[in-house]
């Protein structure tokens, strides 16, 4: 014990150094200029390591070293969060990174394959002081002893599971279990399936998986930053501390209704609604609607010209159709082929009217007059009206807007269901909102022209410079040097272009900032939780974020809980990758003891006799219980009686009390609250409070000491499972009506 306090004393005393070190490093690496690619991508990476650095430095109070593996031959390792080297000649490795190579025994090895190892130690700490040694030997020949063996590595993972809930997720790095480094190790190509039942660690293998491939590709996913979806913003704050723990920052993670840079989901649909807008037809149904906006004058268009009228008729019209269709461009970059046409059309009947010759010879305009009555026709704003009523130039909100308000293509009882005359966008709206926006195009112009303008500004500030200047010198050098001050300008100029350039390049956001605001963003590699939820309209929105199909989906469809999603990995797959995807499954649950996962099977299995739930690892003798309440003032009574009280506060990540989530139905809340006023609830519950009110689909993902599941029969088969499972040690059932027939047998509370 000591000598692992010396080590470790060794180890933070290093990581202070390091810590100032990678401030300055992050703040170095983010000013430094270049206009090379090259030079580009050496910033991105040198900066997302020095910011994660500096983040997993911050971290190591959380147990910055944590095990141990001495080998046969001799050579003996720390294993830690991060790497950190001594500040010698070789940078000596005085902790070994968890995802390199050399530390994958700490995970892997057993006794019967102890890939080298003489011994494996666990080392456990609060704070900076080591209180723990757990030594496994792997070679019983070994005649050492340090007197901590006896016990295993499931000591350690009990003992992590058993722990008091903070409202965070923490990492898993001291007991990532085998089955689980082989999906974190996976390669990063392909789409790989992990599906596994409630508490399997899906989203904690997602995380690591994240943090093993940063640390494995730095330099391809530092430059294109890593997606993380996750079901809703509490799911994210509750997962939010876990990559920067482990060192990581260059992950951008997102709810899908947050999909589209700059528009922000707070409305809500109906379930029937919701699933008409994800289903993949939609489209086809926009393709069709964004055609429709391309019109045909009825009747035709009269334009006052300045040289007489002129009849944009529906002949020329469908001509410069047809060729802007022909163009296959997206709908606002096909516009110039239209108006192009629209305008020759239009010139062509000035021109045979003007020229015509009364005796009926040829034209009696030359070419120039011809081209001359083309620019005219081209400058009149009445021609660029009427262009711009045949085909409009549209945002993707603009169109959505314009469907949503009389939807076609679609039969009348689907329309009714999503018409809406205004309103705020819905999460189902964002991957139409990102159709619409494929189907019309980037229409880039006005970023381009503000681009252009900003850049004209600075060359002209150049220019002001260099006349101030210019100004000041005396009348005599500035007859002599005429010439030479009109060259000077030039080269002044010049410079003031690449002063423009730099600007742009001074672009100091990180990779994942950059990719928050760009729709167009393609990631290096896409992490989806609760990948069961989404539906075909929103699986499009995802491939297009991910064209080389590095992803990684984990989700458990018995927990599906959407009306319109895909249901099946194969349905949602198939179209993109064909089957050319991996499953693998994760069968243990860490997180619900089996007192509560065999009553939250039994739940599902009321519905499908075959379901099989996942094996929990562990039991701990609290018996889930049930009890009645007459009416609903009873109810939050009771709830309130069996929830903590206001003074048994959990203030600190430290204490022991633990969190409790009250899930119930939505239309109780109000009542709830009124008995439990300390309780944190609304859309964005703070989950480090020792109460939490939730709603079942915002239960999604998280997890608690103490869960109270209210009035479960109003609750569907789906999310009455979520609620049951979020529990790590007590569950209690309160209700007024009848239980759902899996319930009935809980006896009352102990
Ligand atoms: N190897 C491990 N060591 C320690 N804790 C673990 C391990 N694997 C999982 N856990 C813990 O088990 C709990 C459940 O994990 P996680 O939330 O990732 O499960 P999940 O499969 O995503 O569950 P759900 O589908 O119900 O949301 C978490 O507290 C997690 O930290």
């Amino acid at each position: 014990m000591r000598r692992e306090q010396e080590y470790l004393d060794r180890l933070h005393a290093r990581v202070a150094e390091l810590r100032a070190d990678a401030r300055q490093a992050a703040k170095e690496a983010l000013s430094r200029g270049g206009s090379t690619y090259q030079a580009m991508l050496e910033r991105d990476v040198r900066s997302a390591e020095a910011q994660g650095l500096a983040a997993a430095l911050d971290a190591d109070e959380q147990g910055l070293c944590f095990g141990r593996l001495v080998f046969r031959d001799g050579s003996d390792h720390h294993i830690g969060r991060i790497g950190v080297r001594k500040d010698d000649e070789e940078r000596t490795p005085m902790l070994i990174d968890w995802r390199a190579d050399v530390a994958r025994p700490f995970y892997l090895a057993t006794g019967h394959e102890p890939m080298g190892l003489r011994r494996r130690r666990h080392i456990t700490t609060e704070g900076t002081r080591v209180t723990a040694l757990q030594d496994e030997l792997m070679d019983l020949a070994d005649p050492e002893r340090t007197g901590h063996e006896g016990s295993d590595a499931d000591t350690v993972l009990l003992a992590s599971l058993d722990a008091a809930r903070t409202g965070r997720m923490h990492d898993i790095v001291r007991t990532i279990q085998a089955e689980q480094d082989e999906i974190i190790r996976a390669p990063r190509h392909g789409i790989l399936v992990v599906e596994g039942g409630p508490g399997t660690g899906k989203t904690a293998v997602a995380l690591h998986r994240a943090a093993y491939l940063l640390y494995a590709h730095r330099e391809a996913l530092a430059r294109r930053a890593v997606l993380i979806v996750g079901p809703s913003p509490v799911f994210l704050g509750y997962i939010g501390d876990v990559l920067p723990s482990l060192g990581e920052t260059g992950v951008l993670a997102l709810t899908p209704g947050e999909l589209y840079p700059g528009v922000t989901a707070t409305g809500t649909d109906t379930p029937e609604a919701a699933e008409i807008k994800g289903r993949a037809d939609m489209a086809d149904v926009l393709a069709r609607f964004v055609a429709d906006q391309q019109r045909l004058p009825e009747p035709t268009l009269v334009i006052e010209h300045d040289d007489g009228e002129l009849y944009l008729d529906r002949e020329i019209a469908e001509r410069a159709r047809r060729r802007a269709r022909e163009a296959d461009l997206p709908h606002n970059l096909a516009r110039p082929h239209f108006a192009f046409e629209v305008i020759d059309g239009l010139t062509r009947q000035l021109v045979e009217r003007i020229g015509a010759d009364p005796y009926g010879g040829p034209n009696l305009l030359g070419a120039d007059d011809a081209a001359q009555l083309g620019k005219e026709v081209a400058a009149d704003p009445a021609v660029h009206e009427a262009i711009e009523e045949l085909w409009p130039t549209l945002t993707a909100q603009e169109l959505l807007a314009r469907y949503l308000a009389e939807p076609t293509h679609l039969s009348e009882a689907d329309a009714a269901a999503i018409r809406r005359d205004d309103g705020d966008w819905t999460p189902a709206d964002v991957p139409l909102l990102d159709e619409a926006a494929e189907l019309l195009g980037e229409d880039n112009s006005a970023a381009e022209a503000a681009a252009e303008g900003e850049r004209q500004e600075l060359i002209a500030y150049a220019e002001g410079v260099l006349e101030l200047s210019y100004g000041s010198r005396t009348q005599e050098f500035e007859d002599k040097d005429d010439e030479e001050s009109e060259v000077l300008a030039a080269h002044d100029l010049v410079d003031a272009e690449r002063l423009a350039e730099r600007y742009e390049e001074a672009d100091h956001r990180s990779a994942a900032e950059r990719a928050a605001a760009d729709r167009t963003w393609t990631f290096g590699h896409v992490i989806v939780d609760e990948a069961q939820e989404l539906s075909p309209m929103a699986w499009r929105v995802l491939m297009r974020r991910c064209p080389t199909r590095s992803m990684t989906l984990v989700g458990d469809p018995a927990q599906t809980a959407e009306p319109g999603s895909c249901g099946d990995w194969d349905t949602m797959l198939r179209p993109y990758v064909d089957d050319r995807w991996e499953h693998t499954r994760l069968g243990v649950n860490y997180r619900t003891p089996a007192e509560i996962m065999e009553i939250a099977a039994a739940v599902r299995r009321a519905e499908d006799p075959a379901f099989e739930g996942p094996r929990s690892i562990r039991s701990t003798g609290n018996r889930p219980w049930s009890r009645r309440a007459e009416n609903t003032r009873d109810l939050a009574a009771a709830v309130a009686a069996a929830a903590p009280g206001p003074d048994d506060g959990a203030h600190d990540a430290q204490d022991t009390h633990g969190r409790c989530a009250v899930i119930a139905p939505a239309e109780l809340h109000e009542e709830l609250l009124t008995a439990l006023p300390h309780a944190s609830a609304g859309e964005e519950p703070d989950l480090t409070r020792p109460v939490v009110l939730l709603r079942p689909r915002q239960a999604k993902g998280l997890e608690f000491d103490t869960v109270l599941v209210v009035e479960p029969a109003a609750l569907g088969t789906s999310d009455l499972y979520v609620a049951l499972t979020r529990a790590t040690q007590r569950l209690g059932v309160l209700h007024t009506g009848e239980l759902p027939e899996a319930l009935r047998e809980l006896g009352g509370e102990a």
